[in-house]
């Protein structure tokens, strides 16, 4: 990983997926091994870990990767011009001096909101590339008509979003119902156009690792641009293991087809040591291209204060108070 001065600009030239035919031959042959799984994710923080100058470096380059997101039932047209101010200027001036980094126009990868939401983050954040990306498809449960789900992509397309996150139906995971995975995100694939579709597999409903492998091949096969873990409102949201499993799938599909897809831990990572961990294991298991924001991105609402808090104390030495970073 780069320290603060040879921090890049993101490579985004690699094609979308395109998807492939359903291969059901290649879910049957999916083994996990639970405990080797476990193993290795409880063991990347003790033997590895980023200091000082890169610790400031990766930190800003998970800032680049984050979609910063508010997604609850009070979100107003205030509160998501404040997070879209937040997302064109995620840390404070005085710490990116400090750091070097003033010029380098750093911002979220993306904000995402419901579909109420996103005329006013499209006007919000115009002129900046910054992408807007809305849940959709009855998120969080996925469980409303098909037709209503379809529509719903299409309507958020047609309001600016450039980026459609949208869930699965879990139960045909839970049934094995795999064609029928395939031609829903297929055809929520095909509602995007253009825009790039996140494929939310939900993984705390999933019930095993050897589900999340299954389902995470079937969204690729079927065009998704990134595997997501989770809407942030199950009893279990991202993990290691489940990061584990998922990116492992991301490296078959690669070797298969040559697609490269994008991987979205979300729901519940809100500390920066912890975003530190998702980083290195995408680095050691799929490389340098999955650390930028084409390939990988954070979901979170709550992440970036501390993120802000960790860079202040690596140029200050002190940590200050949670309220000198409001994240809207
Ligand atoms: O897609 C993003 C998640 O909903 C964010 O979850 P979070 O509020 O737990 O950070």
């Amino acid at each position: 990983m780069a320290t603060i001065s040879q921090l890049k600009k993101p490579n985004q030239d690699h094609a979308r997926n395109a998807g492939v035919p359903l291969r059901l031959d290649l879910l049957e042959d999916v083994r996990i091994n639970l405990s080797a799984v476990e193993r290795r994710a409880s063991t990347l923080g003790g033997r590895r870990s980023v200091k000082k100058e890169h610790q400031a470096a990766w930190l800003l380059k998970a800032i680049s990767c984050m979609d910063l997101t508010t997604l609850n039932g009070d979100d107003t047209a205030g509160r998501v011009k404040r997070l879209c101010a937040k997302a064109r200027q995620p840390v404070r001036p005085d710490i990116l001096r400090a750091l070097g980094m003033e010029n380098r126009n750093i911002t979220t990868g993306a904000v995402c909101v419901y579909h109420s939401m996103i005329e006013t983050a499209v006007e919000a954040l115009e002129g900046t590339g910054i992408p807007v990306a809305a849940v959709s498809t009855g998120f969080p449960a996925g469980l409303s008509p098909f037709s209503l789900r379809v529509k719903e992509i299409e309507a958020s397309v047609a309001a600016g979003a450039n980026e459609i996150d949208i869930v699965i139906t879990r139960g045909h995971v839970l049934t094995g119902n795999w064609q029928a995975l395939y031609d829903e995100v297929k055809t929520f694939r095909a509602a995007c156009g253009e825009a790039h579709l996140k494929a939310i597999l939900g993984t705390g409903d999933l019930v095993t690792l050897r589900n999340v492998a299954k389902a995470s091949l079937v969204a690729m096969m079927a065009g998704a641009d990134f595997i997501k873990t989770s809407t942030g409102k199950e009893s279990i949201n991202a993990t290691l293991p489940v990061t584990l499993v998922m990116i492992r799938m991301i490296r078959q599909y690669l070797d298969m087809t040559g697609h490269k897809v994008g991987y979205k831990p979300a729901g519940g990572i809100s500390v920066a040591k912890d975003i530190l961990n998702y980083q290195i294991m995408m680095k050691e298991e799929l490389g340098k291209p999955w650390l930028q924001p084409d390939l990988f991105r954070i979901g979170a609402s709550s992440l970036l204060g501390d993120i802000e808090r960790q860079l202040e104390h690596h140029v200050t030495g002190r940590y200050s108070a949670d309220f000198r970073h409001p994240m809207s």
